[in-house]
């Protein structure tokens, strides 16, 4: 049996809508499902769901992406209407009835992915590899840019008081995690950042906390730079300029910190000369760790690498981060509060969607609220 607090519904008592996208590009608001009636009732929901009221959703690039150029990659092709996002947290509106870790009213963030626990990824541990994943909002999946979604309880986090935007940016900590992890950043390590954006700014405020020295960040753009300094003050930034050769770059690079090779690059940008200049910076044995996804195929400096016995590693979302994030988060060891720059409702979506597509705005990270929890 499914358990519902009428208090929870009163509050949010609105019918369910959704985000959308399409092949032709469009962008709009309309119903969503699981409809207000289904979740009053409970219905459908298996002993290990539960029903939760969406509160705050960060846009993420790939949201944008996925709105403009309709794929990522050649595998991840929006082909009908489309539901986006993958960076909430809500409350418990229903539980199932095997459900034993989680009660109505539970504040979550809501890790996106399904994973089938059978392939051997899964069963290895490395469910960001499974090979069935049904991960929220990469087509044909609805993602969670609704008021109310169905999910297995076991990829929801509790959060406690932690706000619901903390509890939605605990995916891109995530991502940045899973590379810090396997990239494997040490106190000390001279590191470079490529890429100012949330997913390297995210990186920076990691990096800061591992003890790297010195940091470096680049970026295309000054006014990311500008704020990787407010976040990260003892950060070195480097405005990459058109027309500069990778090499050229990286010389620079290599000079703005003291002469000291970065240990490992961080790239968070998946842009083939940024990748490059990534590669001509690192020092002997050093590391080029690839966050940014990019074009299908890229042509990159394959001789450096081998005199360089540079490692080139990559990284596909993650596994296993989200506890982790979170004692991150309540430990103030990690601090994203200055990344929201900017809030909308839900049925303002298309305004939000275009402040987080245009570099004009400023916009970091943009989180969507349902209606009635606009803070
Ligand atoms: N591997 C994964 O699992 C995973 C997960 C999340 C995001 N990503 C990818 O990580 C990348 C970063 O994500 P984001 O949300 O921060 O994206 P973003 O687009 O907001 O940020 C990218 C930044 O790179 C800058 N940039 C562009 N060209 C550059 C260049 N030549 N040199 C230096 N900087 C340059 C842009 O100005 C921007 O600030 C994206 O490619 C995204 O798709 C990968
Ligand atoms: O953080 C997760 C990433 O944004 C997704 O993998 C996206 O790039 C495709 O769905």
């Amino acid at each position: 049996m499914s358990s519902l607090t009428t208090l929870t519904m009163t509050e949010e008592a609105k019918p369910n809508i959704g985000v959308f996208t399409n092949p032709n590009h469009d962008l709009w608001v309309a119903d969503a499902t699981p409809t207000l009636e289904d979740v009053k009732a409970g219905k459908d929901l298996a002993p290990e769901e539960v029903y939760i009221a969406v509160k705050s959703t960060g846009i993420c690039g790939s949201d944008v992406h996925f709105w403009h150029a309709g794929c990522i990659g050649p595998t991840m092709v929006v082909r009908e209407d489309h539901i986006l996002g993958h960076e909430s947290a809500g409350v418990i509106l229903a539980t199932g009835s095997s459900v034993k870790t989680l009660k109505v009213g539970d504040r979550v963030a809501i890790e996106p992915n399904i994973p089938c626990h059978a392939c051997e990824p899964c069963l290895t541990g490395h469910y960001n590899g499974c090979e069935s994943v049904q991960f929220l909002s990469t087509p044909p999946v609805p993602g969670l840019l609704r008021r109310y979604i169905k999910h297995p309880a076991v990829w929801c986090h509790k959060i406690g008081d932690m706000s619901f935007e903390q509890g939605s940016l605990l995916e891109p900590l995530s991502v940045a995690l899973a590379g810090m992890d396997r990239a494997g950043i040490k106190l000390g390590d001279p590191v470079l950042i490529c890429g100012a954006g949330p997913i390297g700014l995210i990186t920076l405020l990691c990096c800061a906390a591992a003890g790297a020295a010195p940091i470096t960040i680049t970026d295309i753009d000054e006014g990311r730079l500008k704020f990787a300094k407010e976040l990260v003050p003892r950060v070195r930034t480097y405005l990459i300029q058109r027309g500069k050769s990778p090499e050229t770059c990286a010389d620079e690079i290599v000079q703005l910190m003291g002469g000291n090779k970065p240990r490992v690059a961080m790239e968070c940008t998946g842009v083939e000369s940024s990748v490059n200049t990534a590669i001509y910076s690192c020092k002997f044995g050093g590391k080029v760790f690839i966050i940014g996804v990019g074009k299908n195929e890229m042509t990159i400096p394959f001789m450096r690498l081998s005199v360089m016995e540079i490692d080139l590693q990559y990284q596909y979302r993650y596994s296993n981060t989200w506890p982790k994030a979170i004692r991150l988060l309540q430990d103030g060891v990690v601090n994203l509060d200055k990344l929201v720059t900017h809030r909308f409702n839900m049925s303002d979506a298309i305004n939000a969607f275009k402040t987080a597509a245009d570099p004009k705005t400023g916009a970091i990270k943009v989180q969507i609220k349902n209606d009635d929890s606009l803070q």
